[in-house]
């Protein structure tokens, strides 16, 4: 199955107090880690969004991406740099308007705070949703590091209008397929950093 790749990273990263997608780690900012990452999980055949929020953070990151362009990893030409079409509205915008710019189907959907991916945990996801009905497969509360069908942007523009912002509240109101996650290294592909503590335990997980 052809699966695309979504990165949201349009947050406000409050309460980190710096922008969480260019934190460096093992000497590379987060969202150029992750790019490498998502990207080595879906393959060549799918399409990648980085849901950047605003066209001025799109062109941000696109540069920092043209500056570190690591070896073996699409160009920046192959990756869309995606501005929310709900301005300031949260990952929930995010994810609406990268679904509305990649191609039909499911993307597999990754947070730039949630730097630890787990492949295994994402085998299983896209066995769930192979030949399923799902709008979206994922965790038990947990709306990220989980995949989503394109045809779900029509429900979340409702939602948007609505102002309802919650993840959890929209997964309430999709066709869900649910996968546990087992064992100690797919659990942590939900450690995510909000907070310049969460970061100190990120990097230490990482030596
Ligand atoms: N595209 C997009 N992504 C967002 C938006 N808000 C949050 N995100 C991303 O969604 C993920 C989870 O974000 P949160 O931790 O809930 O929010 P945040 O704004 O990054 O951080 P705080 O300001 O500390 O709440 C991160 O990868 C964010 O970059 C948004 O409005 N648009």
């Amino acid at each position: 199955m052809n699966v695309n790749g979504i990165i949201l990273a349009g947050g406000h990263s409050s309460r980190m107090g710096r922008d969480k997608a260019l934190l460096e780690l093992a000497g590379r900012p987060v969202l150029v880690r992750l790019i490498e990452r998502v990207g080595h999980l879906i393959g060549n055949e799918g399409c990648l969004a980085v849901a950047c929020g605003s066209l001025e953070r799109a062109e941000r990151y696109k540069r920092v991406f043209l500056e570190v362009q690591p070896p073996g990893v699409r160009s920046a030409e192959d990756i869309l740099w995606v501005p929310d079409r709900y301005a300031g509205e949260g990952p929930l915008a995010g994810l609406h308007a990268a679904l509305c710019a990649l191609p039909e189907g499911y993307a597999f959907t990754a947070a730039c705070d949630m730097p630890f991916l787990s492949a295994s945990l994402y085998g299983r996801q896209l066995a769930a949703a192979a030949g399923s009905v799902a709008d979206a497969v994922h965790a038990p509360g947990q709306p990220l590091h989980a995949l989503y069908h394109s045809r779900v942007s029509i429900k979340l523009a409702e939602l948007l209008e609505r102002d309802e912002r919650r993840f959890m509240a929209a997964l309430r109101q999709l066709r869900t397929e649910m996968v546990e996650p087992c064992g100690e290294q797919e659990h942590r592909a939900f450690m995510n950093m909000n907070t310049p503590g969460d970061y100190e335990r990120v990097i230490s997980e990482l030596m």
